[in-house]
């Protein structure tokens, strides 16, 4: 089945994906795929309260809606103006009203039941958007393999409140709630909420998006997507997509192992995935869930079939519970360090890296979690060591390559790590020529190659929401870009003060990761 949608995607049918989408043209890295507005977008199941205007948390104090007296709102001056939605609608305030004349609604009923405001607030869309509701109901729900669950158990609260209000004297039977609540569940994304203006903190909300949707997982996506703060959603190719091709979005994190992921789409999503780079024991050569080789020592044990593993040098087999043993060793000691302290995380790397590949999914967050600690103790001393820098750039180094090959083309993590590279490539070369340790060729060299991977950062930030913690970061980084050249060409200028000719090594011979 074709039904065309736009001119960039089509929607077709398969056994495996259900309905999914695919380029209905050739798609260029960076390309707009679609933008969606939320059908509906609310505080998630188990979160705490928020004001149900405008999602900013309410940390101890509200008031009510002055015209309903039930829905909680921000105190004092009210909802910030620049914060452009108002969620509880007229009818929404009228339909409340209406319920605490009749019933006596409390407010502190919708307290109680924030955690099920996403779900109300759909179902009031089958009267003020029955288009939009229609669709929302066609989407897959796995309702079936829900029943029964622990999951159905809890959506019994959601149930039972909803059918409490008597919504225009239309009682939802039990089926239709949780029907909204499965349609939420495997349906929705994770929404950055308005931060608190002084605080900076901010809810985690959920938010139903009909296009976004109808997307298929791969483990190895090919979309980008942003919210920006109006939660207008956008979906770019990460990659280009050639015509015909699924358009694919990662439903989970690329930087977990695969049985990490697959359990978790499991229990999520209510499929096994078997896409390429799960049905690949090397995880498309990252080996990001193998360990070290207990025999050989130099090769990297991967799960070769259920219950057994194999040796990629040594072709020694292993059990199962002799390596899961090992690995949970590794799990449950990364959950106990304190992953704010460098000396514990070091150590930490240490020791796992005799008994984990190099890739390890455990010691790639570890090692991301150490070089953030390094940026924050850089930007705080006022003379970091060159020790410190040289670490950090050692540890985005090593981090680049396997994000180049789990989230190919435009990636926010990879832009984020670019970016710290390139901090960290400066400020090593700016001391070092300011201590006369390296001549101005030679700082030249690192400012041009740190400029190379700015300006890979800034082509994938371009693509974020000006408002968004990543949209920042791409103002910082343009400032940046902005005094580095200015940098660079001071320094140019003193080389040929000199009499010097500068011959680029990066243009020389194209070379990126020195
Ligand atoms: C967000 S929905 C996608 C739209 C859905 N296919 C539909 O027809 O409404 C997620 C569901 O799609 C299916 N799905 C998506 N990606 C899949 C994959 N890689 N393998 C198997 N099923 C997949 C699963 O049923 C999953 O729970």
């Amino acid at each position: 089945m074709t039904a065309p949608l736009n001119a960039r995607y089509e929607l077709r049918t398969s056994d495996k994906f259900g309905r999914y989408i695919v380029a209905a043209k050739d798609l260029k890295a960076g390309e707009t795929i679609f933008s969606d507005e939320p059908f509906v977008l609310g505080p998630n199941s188990d979160s705490s309260l928020v004001c149900f205007n405008c999602y900013l948390p309410l940390l101890s104090k509200f008031v009510v809606c002055k015209k309903c007296a039930v829905a909680p709102i921000c105190p004092g001056e009210g909802c910030p103006e620049q914060l452009h939605k108002t969620w509880h609608s007229d009818m929404e305030c009228d339909f409340f009203r209406s319920i605490k004349l009749t019933n006596g609604l409390h407010p502190m009923t919708m307290v109680q039941n924030v955690g099920s405001l996403l779900a109300l607030r759909a179902f009031m869309k089958k009267t003020t958007d029955p288009a939009a509701w229609k669709e929302f109901m066609e989407m897959e729900t796995h309702l079936e393999e829900r029943k029964g669950t622990k999951v159905w158990e809890f959506s019994e609260n959601t149930v039972k409140f909803i059918q409490s209000l008597s919504i225009m004297d239309d009682i939802p039977d039990s089926e239709l709630i949780q029907k909204i609540c499965a349609v939420i569940d495997v349906n929705s994304f994770e929404v950055r909420g308005p931060p608190l203006p002084a605080l900076g903190c901010a809810e985690v909300l959920r938010g139903v998006y009909l296009k976004a949707a109808l997307l298929a997982h791969d483990c190895v996506g090919n979309t980008h997507m942003s919210i920006n703060d109006n939660n207008l959603l956008v979906c770019h190719a990460s990659t280009n997509i050639n015509k015909g091709e699924p358009i694919f979005y990662n439903y989970t994190d690329p930087l977990k192992g695969t049985s990490i992921r697959q359990q978790h789409l499991l229990i999520g999503k209510y499929f096994k995935c078997s896409c390429r780079r799960c049905a690949d024991a090397t995880e498309i050569g990252t080996y990001m869930s193998s360990v070290m080789c207990p025999e050989c020592k130099t090769g990297y044990v991967s799960r070769s079939t259920p219950g057994e593993w194999t040796c990629n040098n040594c072709s020694k087999t292993f059990e199962d519970t002799n390596i899961g043993f090992k690995v949970q060793c590794c799990m449950d000691k990364f959950g106990v360090i304190n992953k704010k302290d460098e000396k514990e995380l070091e150590e930490y790397i240490r020791n796992v890296s005799l008994i984990l590949a190099p890739n390890h999914y455990l010691l790639l967050e570890a090692k991301q979690r150490l070089a953030g600690v390094l940026r924050d103790t850089i930007n705080r001393e006022p003379r970091p060591t060159k020790k410190l820098m040289r670490r950090k750039m050692e540890l985005c180094k090593e981090i680049l390559p396997v994000l180049e090959i789990l989230c190919p083309g435009i990636s926010r993590t990879k832009a984020i790590t670019l970016y710290e590279l390139h901090a960290a490539m400066v400020q090593l070369a700016k001391k070092l020529f300011d201590g006369r340790e390296i001549t101005g060729t030679a700082y030249m060299d690192e400012l041009m190659l740190a400029e190379k991977y700015l300006k890979r950062s800034l082509e994938m930030l371009f693509i974020e929401p000006g408002n968004s913690p990543e949209g920042e970061l791409c103002a910082k980084a343009l400032e940046e870009y902005r005094v580095l050249k200015t940098t660079m060409s001071s320094v140019l200028d003193a080389i040929h003060a000199e009499g010097k000719c500068y011959v680029s090594p990066v243009e020389a011979n194209g070379s990126e990761t020195q």
